[in-house]
C-alpha cells in the first residue's frame, strides 16, 4: 500500500506532515475546475475533491488523498483569481463581510471513496486602498481560492473565524486523519 497525495498544493503536503504523514508519491490531478451552471459552492467543492481522487491513477491497494478549497460568498463561488484585477475584485467583495471557506477532502482506496466537507465562517475587515494595493503587490493572492491566504499577510485582515483553521489553509487535519483511518492508513504506526 502506498499513500498518494493528489495535489500540487505545498500547503496540503505541509498540513499532512503535521499529522506525521509523508506521502509515497505526489501526483497532482488535472481536472476541469469550471462550476456547472447554477452549481452551489458546497456541492461544487465536494464534486471537485471526488473528481480529483478519481483522476489520480493508483494501484487497487493504494490510498489516494485529494482536496478542494472553495471560497463562497452566499451562492457565489470565488475560485483562484486569474489576475491581480480579479483578486482585487474578490477582496473588495469579501471585505467587511462574512464568507465561507469550504474544503472538501476525498480519500479513495480502489473503488471505495470516503469524503467530507468542512465549512468555516470567516470575517474579513474592509480593506483600505493601502492594504489592498500592498496585498496585491505581495503576490500572495496567486493560486489561492478567493484571492487570499489566511496563513500569510492576509491574516492581518481576518479578525475572526468559526470552524477549522487548517480547513481554510487547504486541508482540515482532524477530518483528514479520520478519513485516512477509515481507509486503513496506519496513522499511528499500527500495522493491519
Ligand atoms: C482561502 C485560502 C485558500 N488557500 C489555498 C489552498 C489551495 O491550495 C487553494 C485553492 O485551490 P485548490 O483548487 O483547492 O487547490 P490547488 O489548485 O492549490 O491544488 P490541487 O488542486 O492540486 O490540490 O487556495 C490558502 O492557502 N489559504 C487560504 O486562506
Amino acid at each position: 500500500m502506498k499513500l498518494i497525495l493528489g495535489s500540487a498544493s505545498p500547503r496540503r503536503k505541509d498540513l499532512l506532515a503535521q499529522l506525521g504523514v509523508v506521502p509515497d508519491a505526489i501526483l497532482p490531478p488535472d481536472i476541469d475546475e469550471d462550476p456547472k451552471p447554477r452549481e452551489l459552492p458546497r456541492p461544487y467543492c465536494a464534486r471537485l475533491a471526488r473528481e480529483k481522487a478519481q483522476a489520480v491513477s493508483a494501484d487497487p491497494d493504494d490510498i489516494v488523498l485529494c482536496a478542494d478549497t472553495t471560497v463562497a460568498l452566499g451562492r457565489r463561488i470565488l475560485g483562484k483569481p486569474a489576475d491581480a484585477g480579479e483578486a482585487a475584485a474578490f477582496l473588495t467583495l469579501l471585505g467587511g463581510r462574512r464568507h465561507q471557506v469550504i474544503t472538501a477532502v476525498a480519500v479513495r482506496r480502489g473503488a471505495r471513496l470516503w469524503s467530507r466537507e468542512v465549512v468555516t465562517d470567516v470575517k474579513m475587515k474592509r480593506l483600505s486602498d493601502v492594504e489592498l494595493n500592498g496585498y496585491l503587490a505581495s503576490g500572495e493572492w496567486q493560486g489561492k481560492a478567493g484571492g487570499y491566504a489566511i496563513q500569510g499577510l492576509a491574516g492581518a485582515f481576518i479578525p475572526w473565524i468559526s470552524g477549522s483553521f487548517t480547513g481554510v489553509v487547504g486541508l482540515p487535519v482532524a477530518e483528514t486523519a479520520a478519513l485516512l483511518a477509515a481507509a486503513g492508513y496506519p496513522l499511528y504506526g499500527e500495522t493491519a
